[in-house]
């Protein structure tokens, strides 16, 4: 766990970053930091591995203030990856993520070894081993900033705006690699980022800062999506943040009513049609989200999502307005 202790940044000139900020990053989960420009995001972070040190309070790690770690020793336990892959020009992609382990002590030929397996987890195949980061897209040099991260395997890591210089398609995949890499691994980070979606997408917790440095709101994205503290906050996350809580529901306490004759099925019980020819769309499970769902109801010919089981058979009908009653009695339970 990471503990920031009543932490205050005035920088020289007076400006307040950080102001009395205190909070835990769970261990093993990502806590992500968002708010408006300005509001004290990467001075929060930098001040974890001690690139930048606080004027007044404490950071622990599992406990330990950084203040009194030697700081290249802190800084091996802690991987860094930034905008734009900070990448060292001259060096291929390998020696790139094969340096720190190098540095740390294993063979050359340890260290690309275990620098290739790192470069396929991070999607990225043995062929771009030998290109330098000028031959490589903006999602490809992120990986590798990733994978380079990833070397000395810290136990923490941070990101400032990993994602944020690439285009919203790559920035779609590298956020699914994120998540399962991180479903696997279990790091403990701490993310900056200045997208409220991204942070809601992608942490456990989400740490809302205001301007000046001020904690808003820390909570989990559910919680910040179905209780905002204040105007700030639901400002913040957004005007469809109802439907976007959807998302963090399965579909496992809906009542289904029965199937119906108008639902066509094939012989293994899987739905076909409507009757009349009408398309049913889509389908979902007990373990979609209640987001899917109520696409499904909204975008269905007949007003009416079709649920199946783990082999695709159908097993229940959940029309629009029973839909409707169930999120009203959710809305009314929270
Ligand atoms: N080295 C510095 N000297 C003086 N003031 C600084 C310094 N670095 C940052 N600041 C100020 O501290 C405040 C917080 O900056 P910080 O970079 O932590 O914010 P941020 O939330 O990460 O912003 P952004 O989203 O724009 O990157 C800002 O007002 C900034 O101008």
């Amino acid at each position: 766990m990471i503990t920031f202790d009543d932490v205050v940044k005035v920088y020289p000139g007076g400006s307040t970053a950080v102001d009395h900020l205190s909070l835990e990053l769970p261990t093993g989960k990502t806590t992500v930091f968002v708010g408006p420009s300005g509001c004290g995001k990467t001075t929060s972070l930098r001040m974890i591995n001690r690139m930048i040190n606080p004027t007044s309070g404490r950071i622990l790690i599992d406990g330990q203030d950084v203040a009194g770690q030697d700081d290249a020793l802190l800084r091996r336990k802690i991987g860094y990856v930034i905008q734009h892959a900070g990448l060292f020009p001259h060096r291929t992609v390998l020696d790139n993520v094969a340096t720190v382990p190098m540095l740390l002590g294993k063979s050359r030929k340890e260290a690309r070894t275990a620098a290739l397996g790192l470069l396929e987890r991070v999607g990225l195949s043995a062929e771009f081993a030998s290109r330098y980061p000028a031959q490589l897209s903006g999602g490809q040099q992120q990986r590798v900033g990733v994978a380079r991260a990833l070397a000395a395997d810290p136990p923490v890591m941070l990101m400032d705006e990993p994602f944020s210089a690439v285009d919203p398609v790559v920035r779609e995949g590298l956020h699914r690699e994120f998540l399962r890499l991180q479903k696997d691994l279990g790091k403990t980070i701490a993310m900056v980022t200045h997208d409220i979606d991204e942070a809601i997408k992608l942490g456990d917790v989400v740490v809302i800062l205001r301007q000046g440095g001020k904690l808003a709101q820390i909570g989990t994205p559910q919680e910040l999506l179905d209780h905002p503290a204040d105007e700030f906050v639901a400002e913040f996350v957004g005007r469809d943040r109802g439907l976007r809580s959807l998302s963090f529901d399965t579909a496992a306490g809906l009542p289904v009513r029965p199937l119906t004759a108008d639902l066509l099925l094939d012989e293994a019980g899987r739905p076909v049609s409507w009757g009349d020819g009408e398309p049913t769309g889509g389908t979902f499970t007990v373990e979609d989200s209640l987001r899917l769902v109520t696409d499904l109801a909204i975008t269905s010919p007949v007003g009416i999502a079709v649920r199946v089981d783990a082999n695709g058979k159908a097993d229940g009908l959940v029309p629009h307005h029973d839909l409707v009653d169930h999120l009203a009695e959710r809305r009314a339970a929270k």
